[in-house]
């Protein structure tokens, strides 16, 4: 083979890949449909055998839910799609050039579009014979941060040749992202025309049975709000939302705990989900609407959602802090 002849080589570089869950192409029951039986399908998100639940899943779930799904996410649907894809592609937006000119940023969904495997054949194609996944769930939970990382390396079982992989580890108890809380929650607060007789830290539900077999999601979900309370200087209260199915799952759960608190004396809240890092039909839809709506129904006065940290400057700070520290090694960070 002479020179000419020889498969062309980009320079090298090395690939930063955001990985959030996933969601819906638009709000209509079809697509709906469609994200949702990709996502329940997922063996690291519903732990049933596939020979109860596939039955349940296409004769039940798949029948009723998307409509009704469908329909919230029109309530929070923007010009810009879903508040979670757009989110997420300014967040790689604003961390494109973050680490230098040798870094490209990229951005995937675990479920629907755009694919973990077509942005690592892209960020592959550009160069990039290195490359950080970078999931960001603060807790690690199998059913986000494993299903993430699973995909990713299922991608790369086809390539001939493979990247060299990093994966972000979980970073629930990193000052850098407790100090991006903390900065939000004041700002947040200082907004107020009230002060909060309570602050609810609601966090993505699990199955209860996870955290006997092992999964640290629950752990790590309790170590950030107890930093993030210590940082405040006072108690949040801990909740986990979006109860699915029959089994039991961890508690409290956030919406009878919103229901309960006004007849304990708690007529105004401020709550936040510092587990999402964007903004999504579980926070918009779920806290922000049908959340104020449960607590005033039962008697609450005030009630405020405070934004996760999104594409915020403090947020992408956080970002390019935890992110950056990863990429050692591979590159000067500037
Ligand atoms: C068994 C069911 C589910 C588990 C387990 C689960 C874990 C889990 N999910 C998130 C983050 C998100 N979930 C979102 C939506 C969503 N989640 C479930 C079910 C389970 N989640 C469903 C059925 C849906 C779809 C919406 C609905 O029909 O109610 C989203 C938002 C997606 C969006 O498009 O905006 C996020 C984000 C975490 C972090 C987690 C475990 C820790
Ligand atoms: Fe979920
Ligand atoms: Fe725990």
């Amino acid at each position: 083979m002479t020179p000419a002849e020889h498969p062309p080589i980009p320079p090298r570089k090395v690939g930063v890949l955001l990985i959030n869950l996933g969601t819906p192409d638009a709000p209509d029951a079809k697509s709906v449909k469609r994200y949702l039986g990709e996502f329940l399908s997922d063996r690291r998100v519903v732990e049933i055998p596939q020979i109860l639940w596939q039955p349940i899943l296409r004769g039940i779930v798949l029948t009723t839910r998307p409509a009704k799904s469908a329909h919230a996410y029109g309530l929070v649907w923007s010009e810009e799609g879903s508040p979670l894809a757009a989110i997420t592609k300014a967040q790689h937006r604003s961390l494109q050039g973050a680490f230098g000119p040798g870094v490209m940023v990229d951005w995937a969904m675990r479920y629907g579009n755009p694919s973990i495997a077509d942005r690592i054949a892209a960020l592959k194609d550009a160069g990039c014979e290195r490359i950080l996944l970078a999931p960001l769930y603060p807790q690690y939970c199998a059913a986000t941060t494993a299903t993430a990382n699973d995909k990713a390396f299922e991608a790369l079982a086809a390539m001939r040749w493979q990247p060299a992989i990093r994966t972000l580890p979980p970073y629930h108890d990193d000052p850098a992202y407790i100090a991006a809380l903390k900065a939000s929650v004041e700002a947040g607060l200082a907004a107020l025309d009230f002060v909060p007789d309570a602050i609810l830290t609601s966090f993505h539900g699990m199955p209860q049975r996870t955290l006997e077999m092992g999964d640290p999601y629950h752990c790590h979900c309790r170590k950030t709000a107890r930093l993030l309370g210590e940082a405040l200087g006072r108690e949040l209260v801990v909740t986990f939302q979006s109860r699915f199915g029959r089994a039991k799952w961890l508690e409290p759960a956030t919406d009878t705990t919103l229901e309960a608190l006004p007849a304990t004396g708690v007529k105004k809240v401020a709550i936040l989900a510092p587990g999402f890092s964007a903004d999504c039909l579980e926070t918009l839809e779920e806290l922000q609407i049908r959340g104020r709506e449960s607590f005033e129904g039962a008697g609450g006065t005030h009630f405020a959602y405070i934004p996760c940290l999104n594409a915020s400057d403090n947020g992408i700070a956080m970002l390019r802090s935890i992110i950056g520290r990863e990429l050692a090694g591979w590159v000067d960070v500037p």
